[in-house]
């Protein structure tokens, strides 16, 4: 009973981050009963002339949103400010359903799945990593009760994410207790066991939120490298605002006013010279000012 309560506590702790995050109202979706489990997931996905608005009266902020992405394969999301790719992410999560079309992972229609075997199936590494109280190894597990963790399953998650090194320099390695929100670790650290926690988990779907803020180049490496591990194999959805990532992806999908307006490679977008060629007519790195500004 001790385990069970000390397990609901540490899934209640992590809640407020995870509301903060995805900033959670109340058209989260009622879970029902009779839902179909989601297994032997390849991770191909449809957006079916998806249509949103967050309130019956409020605007629609995704516009009959068509696309195919096979699986395993990295589409990056760009777009200005409020073009509607967080609130994609946010649909594919099912944090919200679709006021209008249907979400399809490998031909099953999402709404008709359970919630749990859908956040198996599909995680997300956001910006800001949401950790909480409990150790390292607890953190990386999350979701599983403590006796049911699988240690070595563990220290193979940390190591691919470039992060068994430093775990192992805490004072009591993965058994360290890690402060509030794990406070007591750098930025990329917590990173680097987010990208350690969607490992073990192994879902074969992933949403990237690209951090925008600057790591130093050392913790910027590793968490590049860790990143790189976790999407082999994987579809990908990365919310990028990074030049070299958006390059490197296999098709882009240019998000404006809650439309699809742009898709395809970088070099077929920019010979097209359209909206996302003029957003990176500057050509700098960062590629968040030129994609926000209008
Ligand atoms: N919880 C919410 N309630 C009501 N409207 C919302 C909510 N979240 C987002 N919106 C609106 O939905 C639209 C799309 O927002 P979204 O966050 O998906 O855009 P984005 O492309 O991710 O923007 P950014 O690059 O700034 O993160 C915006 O007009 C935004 O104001």
């Amino acid at each position: 009973m001790q385990q069970i309560g000390k397990a609901y506590n540490e899934m209640k702790q992590g809640e407020p981050a995870v509301e903060r995050l995805f900033d959670l109202t109340a058209s989260f979706p009622k879970a029902k009963a009779s839902r179909r489990h989601l297994k032997n997931v390849i991770g191909d996905v449809v957006f079916d002339n998806v249509c949103f608005s967050y309130g019956a009266t409020s605007p629609r902020v995704l516009q009959n949103i068509n696309f195919h992405v096979c699986a395993g394969e990295t589409v990056a999301l760009v777009g200005p400010s409020g073009g509607g790719k967080t609130t994609l992410a946010k649909l594919l999560l099912r944090l919200y359903e679709p006021t209008q079309g249907n979400i399809l992972i490998d031909g099953e229609n999402i709404q008709g799945v359970s919630l749990e075997s859908l956040r198996q199936q599909v995680a997300i590494v956001p910006q800001e990593t949401a950790l909480f109280t409990g150790t390292v190894m607890e953190n990386i597990a999350y979701g599983v009760m403590p006796n049911d963790i699988d240690m070595k399953r563990v220290e193979r998650a940390a190591t691919m994410a470039n992060a068994d090194e430093f775990i192992r320099r805490l004072p009591d390695g993965y058994e360290t207790n890690l402060g509030e929100r794990g406070s007591s670790l750098s930025g990329g650290q917590r990173q680097r066991i987010a990208i350690a926690r969607a490992i073990y988990h192994g879902p074969s779907i992933l949403i990237l939120d690209e951090a925008t803020s600057a790591l130093d180049n050392r913790s910027e490496k590793l968490v590049r490298e860790a990143l790189e591990q976790l999407m082999i194999g994987r579809t990908v959805f990365i919310i990028a605002h990074r030049l070299e990532t958006v390059q490197k992806a296999a098709r882009i999908f240019l998000l404006d006013g809650g439309k699809l307006v742009e898709e395809g490679t970088h070099s077929s977008l920019i010979a097209r010279g359209g909206q996302y060629a003029s957003l990176f007519s500057a050509g700098r790195d960062d590629v968040r000012p030129q994609l926000t500004a209008k």
